[in-house]
């Protein structure tokens, strides 16, 4: 039995928000405080009644004395002229969604508005509004409906047809409302009905007489206002301004036959109810309905715009924003069979597990082509750089192995040509050498195999080998198609066979690009540097880069200022593969950002202005959008412990590897949140967060404290975590995390003994049994159990374990003791008795 109503049923069956009822509700001195306040199905028609007619039950007009209709049940509002309170009250049923002020249906003024109120979404019943859709799902790009939507979908489209079937809707009828005794212009429609105001020509004979509409402004109001004050207050219950009727009137007027929109495929409520015309509530009801909360902000999902556009009966055709800053789409790539064409470097990554030897390798390379090179060229860490074996450059990536590579591949970067896999000689394929494979077979990027120290007494290349032919990688020498390659980074051994080997894969590629078009470039690294601002290291995919071109890289802009290469040397130009470090952007772009030349400095600046906007857009609107199910869900995270950390590193690339290393780090129980982080050295402001953070771990990767920021750390006793190697990193803060979780205990059973007979202890004490120990021993001071057919029916503390009359240890299997439990005295013969320990397990995430 249903006896008590919620505020939010009341406000969906009056299609008003819920506060307004509860505005109501309060004002009448109910106790109502949210929309799930409950009242008594009384007091919910008295509210009802109020917010109907503008007066509580006492001084309001008759009551309905039906429950409303639904709305969609009432295409035209029919009041037929001059009739008096209770038809008015049976209008009022029928047109509940109404505002009150909104029909009034002032009975001397029912002559010849010349109006009539028609559903904008049924047009086959009004043909007035015919160019409206009729079709119910909206045909969109989008995938389809979930099951779920689909049947709310099914279910409304039923009751719908019903409630189109309903002898209520006589069209011809030549139905008339003064709504708001006002002109036409200022007539206006509620702004969460889905209603239009038209002109009723069949009851205007076809003569508009719009003079008529000024006069009711005057007359007393009678039906459902009747109780209310006038003047000023008349329109008081919806709060609705002159101004915003008017706007809505005109937006309605306009727009009454919209059938198709454009939006973006991010799109958020209130914007998508300014696009499709519909009042935000409603918007927000519909998919409530649904048992989808959302707020105004929130980002709408495909399902949900599906629904919304079918409710609507609006085609929706998603368009994409990014469009307007996609400088990408403008460059004109080079055709294929272009006389243009020439060959191109090959680009590197080096990979494998850690402690293989990657950076090893790296060194050995560049050391070995170096001191070939300029005399004492002084080489400098700039995420890459470029060597030279018989005349032809190979350009490799020096950054954080898998991370880099996959957030460059997340943004759609593919810069790596060739990938090298180092595989230890000694220690073979690791878990980290098959990820490196993965990675490498899902890019589609050929690899050569480095079986790297080779200079160690237990090196088994065969086994590499081997273990590489598994994972599909098979070695030239047995029939495949991979080049194998030892190496020994600390012999300085192999380097060159790798070097010949990645020049035979690139040729065997025919890597080409044109030196002669404008620069595209990627973002390898990137960081903010003193007296040089944001600096970004870039390779060159396709053209040549010049001091003085415009360039656009994501939402920044500028102009090349200088191009210096990792052995400090000031360029002029960079070709394709090439790589250099840029000087002159206005800010620091992310690792795997395209940099592009642009023909002027104005249209760099746009395209960089226009996505900084739709960055800071989508920053400022974090959606906080949640399904009821989630909820539930969110609600059990607010428990999970959190480890807070704010981080700071040397380099772009870093951060981002680190931060979503960090990110993988949780479990049910604990996880990392990053408060802040950034590029650049740890400050006084980060020191002054931590301090004011519970559980909060400051951490700097390849960054350093300076003199003030250790002082005041030190001060306010802050520790600062400073690393070099990410994998050290992930450790303490894994470490950490461990301390935070709750202790586990594991059981250890020590044995069990039979109840052979039992005593009562002198004065009353309890009951003494006596046992005999069938398996393990008992021992004092753990837990006990006792177990009676199988069931444990008590578990507790021993108070005394005897031999004879000697309290003891342990008794071992085989002998008889009397055991006395802690305030358990209902031991009978038969029970089995055990005692066990509790250990406290290592927890680990
Ligand atoms: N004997 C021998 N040791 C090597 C060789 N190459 C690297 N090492 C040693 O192996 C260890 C790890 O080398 P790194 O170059 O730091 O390995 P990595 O794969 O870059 O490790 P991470 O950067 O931690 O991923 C170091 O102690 C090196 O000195 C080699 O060819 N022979």
């Amino acid at each position: 039995m249903m006896d008590k109503v919620r505020v939010h049923e009341i406000a969906k069956e009056l299609g008003i928000n819920s506060k307004e009822v509860v505005d109501k509700a309060a004002a009448m001195g109910l106790n109502v405080k949210t929309a799930s306040s409950s009242v008594s199905i009384e007091e919910a028609e008295q509210i009802m009644n109020y917010i109907m007619s503008g007066a509580s039950t006492e001084t309001a007009a008759p009551k309905p004395t039906s429950k409303a209709a639904p709305a969609e049940e009432t295409p035209a509002v029919t009041v037929p002229p001059k009739t008096e309170h209770a038809p008015v009250a049976a209008a009022v049923s029928e047109v509940k969604d109404e505002p009150s002020e909104e029909a009034p249906a002032d009975i001397e003024a029912p002559k010849r508005s010349g109006l009539k109120i028609v559903k904008k979404k049924r047009p086959q019943e009004e043909e007035f509004v015919a160019p409206v859709r009729q079709e119910s799902i909206a045909v969109s790009s989008y995938g389809k409906l979930s099951e779920q939507a689909q049947r709310e979908l099914e279910a409304k489209r039923a009751k719908k047809a019903q409630s189109s079937n309903a002898p209520v809707q006589k069209k011809d009828q030549g139905v008339r409302l003064d709504i708001f005794g006002g002109g036409i212009s200022d007539i206006s429609m509620d702004y969460e009905e889905d209603q239009v105001v038209l002109m009723d020509f069949n009851d205007l004979g076809g003569k508009v007489e719009p003079e008529e509409e000024q006069k009711p402004k005057e007359k007393k109001p009678i039906g459902r206002n009747a109780g209310k004050k006038q003047g000023a207050n008349r329109n008081k219950p919806r709060q609705v301004s002159r101004e915003a009727r008017k706007k809505y009137t005109r937006d309605a007027k306009e727009d009454e036959v919209i059938t198709h929109v454009e939006i973006p495929e991010d799109i958020r409520v209130y914007e998508f109810a300014d696009k499709v015309r519909q009042p935000l509530s409603e918007v927000i009801k519909i998919l409530f309905n649904l048992g989808m909360m959302v707020t105004k902000n929130d980002f709408l999902g495909k399902d949900e715009i599906e629904i919304l556009a079918s409710e609507f009966g609006v085609e929706v055709t998603t368009i994409d924003p990014k469009d307007a800053f996609n400088y990408e789409d403008s460059y004109e790539e080079d055709n294929e069979d272009s006389a243009d064409l020439e060959e191109r470097p090959p680009v590197i990554t080096i990979m494998g597990h850690v402690d293989h030897g990657k950076t090893s390798l790296l060194d050995a390379i560049r050391n070995a082509k170096v001191a070939h090179g300029e005399a004492g060229g002084i080489t400098q860490h700039i995420g890459a750089y470029s060597v030279e074996q018989h005349g032809k450059l190979i350009t490799f990536l020096d950054t954080p192995g898998h991370e880099a590579f996959s957030s460059m591949r997340a943004r759609g970067a593919q810069l790596t040509d060739i990938i090298v896999i180092v595989v230890a000689a000694d220690d073979g394929v690791k878990p980290q050498t098959r990820e490196s494979v993965k990675h490498a077979q899902e890019a589609k990027v050929p690899v050569i195999v480095a079986i790297n120290k080779m200079d160690k007494p237990g090196a088994n290349p065969d086994m590499v080998k081997a273990q590489m032919a598994e994972l599909g990688l098979n070695p030239v020498d047995w029939g495949g198609d991979v080049e194998f390659v030892g190496v020994s980074a600390k012999a300085m051994t192999g380097i060159d066979e790798l070097l010949e080997a990645i020049l035979l894969q690139a040729e065997i590629m025919e890597l080409k690009a044109n030196p002669n078009n404008m620069a595209k470039a990627v973002v390898v690294e990137s960081t903010l540097e003193k007296g040089r601002g944001p600096v970004a290291t870039v390779i060159v995919q396709n053209g040549t880069l010049k001091i003085g071109d415009n360039i656009v890289c994501g939402s920044a802009y500028g102009r090349v200022r200088a191009l210096i290469s990792d052995r400090k040397a000031q360029l002029q130009k960079i070709g394709p593969s090439e790589t250099a470090v840029v000087v002159g952007l206005s800010d620091v772009p992310p690792s795997g950002e395209i940099l592009m030349v642009m023909e002027s400095d104005k249209e760099a600046r746009e395209f960089a202005q226009k996505r900084y906007e739709y960055d800071r857009h989508r920053e400022l609107s974090h959606s906080t959008k949640t399904t009821l199910d989630e909820l539930s869900s969110l609600i059990a995270e607010g428990r999970l412990k959190a480890l807070k950390v704010v981080l700071k590193t040397d380099v772009h690339g870093s951060l981002e590897a680190i931060r979503s290393a960090l990110a993988e780090l949780r479990n049910e129980e604990v996880k990392v949140e990053v408060i802040s982080s950034g590029v650049g050295g740890i400050t006084e402001n980060d020191v002054a967060l931590v301090n004011n953070s519970e559980n909060c771990m400051l951490v700097g990767f390849n960054v350093r404290p300076t003199g003030n920021v250790n002082a005041m750390a030190k001060q306010m006793g802050i520790k600062i975590n400073t690393y070099s190697i990410i994998y050290q990193l992930i450790d303490d803060v894994t470490a950490m995390l461990t301390g935070m979780m709750a202790p586990q205990f594991r059981e250890e059973n020590t044995g069990q003994a039979e109840v052979r007979d039992t005593f009562p202890m002198p004065k009353g004490g309890g009951t003494i049994a006596g046992c005999v120990v069938v398996d393990g021993k008992l021992v004092r001071g753990g837990m006990v159990r006792v177990i009676r057919e199988g069931v444990v029916i008590h578990e507790g503390d021993l108070t005394s374990l005897r031999r004879f009359k000697d309290d003891v240890k342990e008794v071992t299997k085989g002998f008889d003791c009397g055991v006395v439990l802690n305030g358990y005295t209902d031991v009978k013969v038969g029970d089995v008795i055990e005692t066990f320990t509790k250990i406290e397990k290592k927890v680990s995430l």
